[in-house]
This record gives structure tokens, C-alpha cells and sequence, in this order.
């Protein structure tokens, strides 16, 4: 059974210079208990598809689309309800931990809060809790440190901190936003090992550029490319062989695997390229491939849009 199902979601963006088609078409269901992995290059719409699950898009957005949360519509329910649902059964840590903490508080207050408000829990209690929650996400001294502020804290502190965060009030699912970019590589091979222990009772969406991320924690992969999935796979499978030219050649862009970049750069979201929005830097690229939009291909239980293999 799917716990989030998301179907032809469209997020538009006006600006100055037309409209930002952020997030364009995707369809997408999480199992319970799944992790699912989002990758793909900066700006291809990862942060704006996890933040339209729970509803934290501005205002002025143009949303189009269904998501549904345990079978309910996450778009149709009450602002108020959407907010009690935030903090109770979608837990969400964000992308950079160091501009998400409040630096004029304490840790351990700003961990406590969600706690008071949706577990009805009393202050004494609640910094008590978030003592436990410090001691389980590995910050050592955890009853010093809950009366740290955020600038006492080193980055890997920080990402641990938001983390504590995310899953202070047992939320069923977490999304998890670039949960260790910016770490060294000891910290992050520890944030990994964290996030592991925690996907182990949960269901997440984990949105990264990191490899080794996406292959120790994630059970499948989601390929995102301008606004569009262009892959969907079993994480092993994926190591195995990238069967998107876009995954192969993403997958060989990072330091883990050789640092070669694609040709050219990431396409504009106000105006896309025709056809196969890849295909000005694809090396199989075909007639076709210009002309006309792929749609997704079910291919050996995988999904992948290309008429490579259609
Ligand atoms: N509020 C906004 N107004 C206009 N454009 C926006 C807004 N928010 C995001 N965008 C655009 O939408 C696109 C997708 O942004 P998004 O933050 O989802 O990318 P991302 O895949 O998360 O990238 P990164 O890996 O750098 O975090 C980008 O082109 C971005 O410029
Ligand atoms: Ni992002």
C-alpha cells in the first residue's frame, strides 16, 4: 500500500520573466515503510516537489495536481489540519540546517517547541525529551548541549540538531531535504549511518546529490531532470546499470565517480527544450528525441523515459 501518492503534479512559479515550470508532470508513490531517494542536478525542481507534499510552497504558486497522504488529499484538507499533520505525521528536515535554526534560541528549545504544541507536552518535559532526542541522534553531553544555541554547535551538530528535529514528535513519514550536504567526509559518513538507523521504522523522501546517500539509505531512486522524472528504479538496480543517458551521465558527474561532467548546462524551466527536454546533451540522441516527449517507459519493473527503450 502506498502511503503518499502523488499524481500529474505541475508547480509553476511567475516571475519577471515568465514562468519558472518548476515542477512539470511528476508522478509518484511512496510505499510505507520505503525510502525513496530524489536525485538530479541542482535546480531541476527536487526542494520545490518535496515542499509541495507538505504544503510549504508560497502563496502566489500556481499548483496543479493530487497528493494523497494515507488515501486523503493533502490539498483539499484545512490549512489548520495541514499544519497539526505537519508536525505530527510528516516530519521534514530541512536543506540547511544552519539558516533553518533560529539562532537566537536554544537547541534544546527550539526541539522542545513542536513537542509542546502537538504532543501537549509541558516545558519541563519537553526540554527533558529533547535532552533523549540529542542522546539518540549521537550529540555527546546531550543535557549541556540542549542549552546550547546553534552557533555553539559545529555543522555536523547542526544537521544532527534539525534531524532530532524532523523526528521529535515520531512522525510516520519524514522528507529529508540534502540531509548531508556541506560535511566533511567523516561527518557525512556518520550522518548517513544516523539516517540509516532512522529509515529503518519510517517512511522517506530523501532528496540528495550524494551517492552514497542515495545507495546505503535509499531502497529506490528517483531521477529528476527540469522539472521531470526521467528514471524511477530499485537503488540497487540503478547502481548497477543507469539506464536514463541523463542518470549515467549524472552518476559520472559526481566525485564519487569520476567527476566527468555532462555537455552544456541545465536547461532553462521558463522555456524547456522540445521533445526530450535532455536531449541538447544526450550523445544518443535521435530525430525524434527533438520532436516529440517521452513519455515513461515500464521497463523490467523500472521506469525510465526514453525512446531508447520504447
Ligand atoms: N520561489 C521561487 N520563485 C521562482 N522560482 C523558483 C522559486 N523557488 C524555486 N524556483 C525555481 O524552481 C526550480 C527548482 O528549484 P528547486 O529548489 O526545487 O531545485 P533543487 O532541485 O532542489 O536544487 P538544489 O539541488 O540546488 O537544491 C529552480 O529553477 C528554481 O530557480
Ligand atoms: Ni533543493
Amino acid at each position: 500500500m502506498s502511503l503518499l501518492t502523488i499524481s500529474s503534479l505541475y508547480v509553476d512559479f511567475p516571475t519577471d520573466d515568465g514562468l519558472v515550470r518548476a515542477v512539470n508532470g511528476v508522478d509518484l508513490s511512496i510505499a510505507e515503510d520505503e525510502v525513496l531517494g530524489l536525485i538530479g542536478e541542482s535546480g531541476c525542481g527536487k526542494s520545490v516537489l518535496g515542499l509541495s507534499i507538505i504544503r510549504l510552497l508560497q502563496e502566489d504558486v500556481i499548483f496543479k495536481g493530487d497528493i494523497l497522504y494515507r488515501g486523503e488529499n493533502l490539498y483539499l484538507i484545512e490549512k489548520e489540519d495541514m499544519r497539526k499533520l505537519r508536525g505530527k505525521e510528516i516530519g521534514m528536515i530541512p536543506q540547511n540546517p544552519g539558516s533553518s535554526l533560529n539562532p537566537v534560541l536554544t537547541v534544546g528549545s527550539q526541539i522542545a517547541e513542536p513537542l509542546m504544541l502537538h504532543k501537549h507536552v509541558k516545558g519541563s518535559l519537553a526540554v527533558k525529551m529533547a535532552e533523549k532526542l540529542l542522546e539518540r541522534v549521537r550529540i555527546g553531553d546531550p543535557q549541556k548541549r540542549v542549552k546550547d544555541y546553534p552557533h555553539q554547535y559545529s555543522g555536523g551538530m547542526k544537521e544532527r540538531a534539525v534531524i532530532a528535529m524532523g523526528i521529535a514528535s515520531e512522525p510516520r513519514f519524514i522528507i529529508a531535504d540534502e540531509p548531508t550536504k556541506g560535511l566533511d567526509v567523516t561527518v557525512k559518513r556518520n550522518i548517513v549511518k544516523l539516517l540509516k538507523e532512522i529509515s529503518e521504522k519510517k517512511t522517506m523522501l530523501i532528496i540528495t546529490h550524494d551517492l552514497g546517500v542515495a545507495e546505503k539509505v535509499c531502497d529506490r531512486i528517483a531521477v529528476m531532470y527540469a522539472g521531470e522524472l526521467v528514471e524511477v528504479s530499485p537503488a540497487a538496480l540503478m547502481f548497477e546499470k543507469q539506464l536514463h543517458p541523463y542518470t549515467g551521465g549524472f552518476f559520472n558527474s559526481l566525485p564519487s565517480r569520476g567527476l566527468k561532467p555532462i555537455k552544456g548546462s541545465s536547461p532553462s524551466l521558463i522555456d524547456p527544450p522540445q521533445g526530450c527536454r535532455f536531449h541538447p546533451r544526450c550523445n544518443y540522441c535521435s530525430d525524434r528525441c527533438r520532436t516529440e516527449h517521452p513519455p515513461m517507459i515500464e521497463k523490467n519493473g523500472r521506469l525510465v523515459r526514453c525512446f531508447l527503450y520504447a
